[in-house]
């Protein structure tokens, strides 16, 4: 699906990511982890050419990001940004019609268009904020208003910057369901985030960034509470928890 081939990443004379040779397959749930200013949204912008790559290159299906038109792109990758900025009072509906826009060649959107739109709103809890200028939108509100134009753009491969940073509890774990369900369903998720717990809930696969270039790639059940501790400058220790492992900062409690 996405593959990158010596991918050297830098921020002025530092090193970011080095040489990072990795992939991820159609069905996979990678969750990217790392310390404020790693590089992992500078990855993200990479993987959604965003963003020039300082080495090595990143090829989608076999080809090179740069050999798709946008509008070809746009029906593969959709990427949901750590904030959304709004210029234009423009309607909930509107932002989410225009994800459809890689899909529809006409330039009025169609009643099966606006059908899908409101279809995704309605998935995000926003029934009742179609209408609504998207200034007005709190920033919770906002952030699904964002996710439900990632689902209405329906592309195969979602790159997702710290999507659940402004939900509340009950949104945060619908989240969890629809990627649980996106990954089901074959597509292939790539998130950013800083909660641990919940983006390794239904993770597949890990890829730390260990913020002077170094990287480490795998499957979550060979994540330990070492590594990840040592790629987050924390100490961490794990716990089993109905199946599941959590990792909670060592020496945490009740003082
Ligand atoms: N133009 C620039 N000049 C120098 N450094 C830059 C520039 N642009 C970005 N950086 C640095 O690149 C680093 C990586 O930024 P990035 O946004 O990818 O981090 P991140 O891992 O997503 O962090 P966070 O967890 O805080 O969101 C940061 O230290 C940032 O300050």
């Amino acid at each position: 699906m996405i593959r990158c081939e010596g991918l050297t990443l830098k921020a002025g004379a530092r090193t970011l990511i080095n040489a990072l040779a990795w992939q991820a397959n159609a069905g996979e749930n990678w969750v990217v982890i790392g310390r404020n200013g790693a590089g992992k949204s500078t990855l993200l912008k990479t993987l959604a050419m965003l963003h020039a790559p300082d080495g090595g290159r990143v090829l989608l299906d076999g080809a090179p990001l740069g050999s798709f038109r946008a509008r070809e792109r746009a029906r593969r990758i959709a990427y949901l940004p750590q904030a959304q900025h709004d210029a234009f009072g423009y309607r909930v509906l509107d932002v989410v019609l225009a994800a459809r826009h890689p899909h529809d060649a006409g330039y009025w959107e169609s009643d099966a268009e606006i059908e899908r739109a409101h279809a995704a709103l309605a998935e995000l809890d926003l029934s009742g904020f179609a209408e609504r200028d998207v200034r007005t939108l709190s920033g919770g509100e906002r952030q699904r208003a964002a996710l439900a134009a990632l689902i209405a753009q329906d592309a195969p491969l979602w790159l997702l910057d710290e999507p659940s940073a402004a939900l509340d509890l009950a949104h945060q774990m619908a989240l969890a369901s629809m990627t649980a369900r996106a990954r089901a369903a074959g597509r292939t998720l790539i998130t950013v985030s800083h909660d641990l717990n919940l983006a390794l809930q239904d993770a597949t696969h890990a890829l730390l960034l260990m913020g002077d270039g170094r990287w480490h790639a795998g499957e979550t059940a060979t994540l330990g509470a070492e590594l990840l501790g040592d790629c987050l400058g924390y100490p961490l220790e794990a716990l089993r928890h109905r199946g599941r492992t959590l990792y909670l900062p060592r020496g945490a409690g009740p003082c």
